[in-house]
């Protein structure tokens, strides 16, 4: 049994496996530029985020209907269960379904099917973060908000993401203070590719409780300071940043340095579907390549459940952190 986990930091269009994007393509009538399978994992070599986001949006095309949304969270659901994952906070990008003709409500009514049904059906609790486009607009980034409505009961909170460098978190600060206003907890990406003001920004303009990736905080020791004094979670993609080359290697990733340095980091798969692991593999491959001990990967797992957005069922994450701390490792460190 693998090590009991939350994955706060996971896209669910990022999941789409290319096997499911060929049965949706045939189902819906889309023609993929991809002759099959291995093609379409070939085109997974990226140069940097903007490379990976290209093939993401493109290969949305095949979600179509509200069961596609079900189906492609059922598969995410049935994947992380089976890597210990016991709690997740999933993404969804509404923009780029919407400007394809695919109205909110099918998306979210969609997705809404699998994760009603997870508890009974995958053992995985979960809560739904609405990402705003960053370089879309920040009007269109209201217009979503607003579209959102009928939904809200649905949301648990907001976030932001897409392509990070030249679109500042300052840009949507009228949009978090709405959502802020509805009640809506706050998360955004910053310091995957962008500058660490930028997560700066993020805390200071848009109000977040936990940063999205937050690797570029390690090039300013007094931001480094204030993240660990605040309590700030950070939610980590360590297989992510090795395929969009913000770093070398794994080797080479900051993890290590930053639990040194008393930050709330958690471990996360972020595009399991292209970047080559789920949450349990990312648990295994921080152990392989970075020596991490099981003290730190159960340190992570807890921190997983200290920064999930359970306020509103204490007694679930009470749970949780009892089967970490009861957890016994065998060869299997995921
Ligand atoms: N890693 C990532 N960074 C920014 N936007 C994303 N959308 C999906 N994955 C993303
Ligand atoms: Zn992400």
């Amino acid at each position: 049994m693998p090590l009991p986990k939350a994955e706060l930091h996971l896209h669910i269009e990022g999941t789409l496996e290319p096997e499911l994007a060929f049965e949706l393509a045939a189902r819906n009538g889309v023609r993929l530029p991809y002759a099959d399978t291995d093609a379409l994992r070939e085109a997974y070599r990226f140069a940097d985020l903007q490379s990976f986001l290209n093939l993401y949006y493109e290969l949305m095309a095949v979600l179509r209907t509200e069961d596609d949304f079900a189906d492609l969270a059922n598969a995410y659901l049935a994947r992380a269960a089976a890597q210990g994952v016991r709690h997740a906070e999933i993404f969804f990008d509404p923009q780029a379904h919407v400007a394809r003709g695919v109205p909110m409500g099918t998306v979210v009514e969609g997705l809404w099917r699998a994760l009603g049904e997870s508890e009974a059906n995958h053992g995985v609790s979960t809560r739904l973060i609405m990402c705003f486009l960053r370089d879309e607009s920040a009007e269109s980034a209201l217009l979503t908000l607003e579209a959102a409505r009928p939904y809200l009961d649905r949301i648990t909170g907001i976030g932001l993401d897409s392509a990070e460098v030249g679109h500042p978190p300052a840009k949507f600060r009228e949009v978090y203070e709405a959502a802020a206003a509805l009640g809506l907890r706050r998360v955004a990406h910053a310091g995957e590719e962008g500058p660490p003001e930028y997560i700066t920004q993020a805390l200071d303009v848009l109000g977040v409780e936990r940063v999205d990736h937050g690797l570029r905080c390690v090039e300013d020791p007094a931001l480094v300071e204030r993240l660990v004094r605040e309590r700030i979670p950070l939610t980590l993609c360590p297989l992510s940043n090795v395929r969009l080359r913000a770093v070398d290697t794994l080797a080479d990733h900051p993890l290590p340095a930053m639990l040194e340095a008393g930050l709330l980091c958690t471990v996360n798969s972020d595009d399991p579907a292209y970047f080559g692991g789920y949450a349990g593999d990312n648990f295994a491959a921080v152990h392989e390549s970075l020596g991490l001990t099981r003290d730190r990967l159960r340190e992570l797992a807890r921190n997983s459940f200290l920064a999930s957005f359970l306020e509103d069922d204490e007694e679930r994450r009470a749970r949780y952190l009892a089967e970490v701390d009861a957890y016994e490792f065998g060869d299997d460190v995921s």
